[in-house]
């Protein structure tokens, strides 16, 4: 077997990549690196399931203990990956696999080479729309995602794996596949 590998759900906003990511994540056994950030959860956002929810002081003293692999600021609010809690899995000969933006995909490409498959989801533009209007996300954020998409989508180019998730069952079967092509 070849790795351990970083698997980096990256995309479009709002295209379903934390969705795709829990549940192939689960499936396959591969271990959820979670970012920080200081974005408040949102109404009946679990804490610890896709972000750790932390105050902006508690981020600034770990940035200055020089903690985070990379750090990002998203609609003004901040956002990292610890090191440690990135390599410890890959130290133990576990797969592991992190939500990021362009950025920090681009990153960790760079970082760690042919460990990082980076697996970019979308979907277009008014199916994002519906899709979160349905589930009532506040309308500033449908707004942000819609801005970022033009932006966001040309990284796909960039990617191992690109996959349009229409179909959740579909979209898994597509990224089971590509995933277990690197196994
Ligand atoms: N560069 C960077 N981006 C991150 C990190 N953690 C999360 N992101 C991305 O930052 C964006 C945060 O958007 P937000 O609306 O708060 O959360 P979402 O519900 O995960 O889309 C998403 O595109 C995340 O994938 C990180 O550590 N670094
Ligand atoms: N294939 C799909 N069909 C319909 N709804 C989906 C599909 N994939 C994800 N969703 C829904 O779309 C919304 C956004 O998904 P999420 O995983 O939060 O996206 P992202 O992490 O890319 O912002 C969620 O409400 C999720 O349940």
């Amino acid at each position: 077997m070849a790795g351990p590998f970083i698997f980096v759900f990256t995309g479009t906003s709002g295209s379903g990549r934390k969705t795709i990511a829990h549940r192939i994540g689960s499936e396959l056994g591969i271990d959820h690196v979670l970012s920080y950030t200081t974005r408040p959860p949102r109404a009946l956002e679990p804490p610890d399931l896709d972000y750790h929810f932390i105050g902006k002081e508690t981020f600034d003293a770990m940035e200055r203990r020089g903690e985070f692999i990379q750090t990002a600021v998203i609609g003004r609010e901040r956002y990292g990956i610890r090191t440690k809690e990135l390599l410890q899995p890959l130290e133990e000969g576990r797969h592991a696999y992190v939500i990021v933006d362009s950025e920090a995909a681009s990153l960790l490409k760079k970082l760690y080479g042919d460990r990082v498959v980076r697996l970019f989801i979308y979907v277009d533009k008014r199916t994002v729309k519906e899709r979160l209007e349905t589930k009532a996300m506040p309308v500033d954020v449908i707004d942000r995602y819609l801005g970022l998409y033009t932006e966001e989508v040309v990284y796909r180019k960039q990617c191992e794996h690109v996959i349009e998730n229409v179909t959740l069952n579909r979209s898994l079967e597509q990224i089971r596949t590509a995933i277990q092509s690197h196994l």
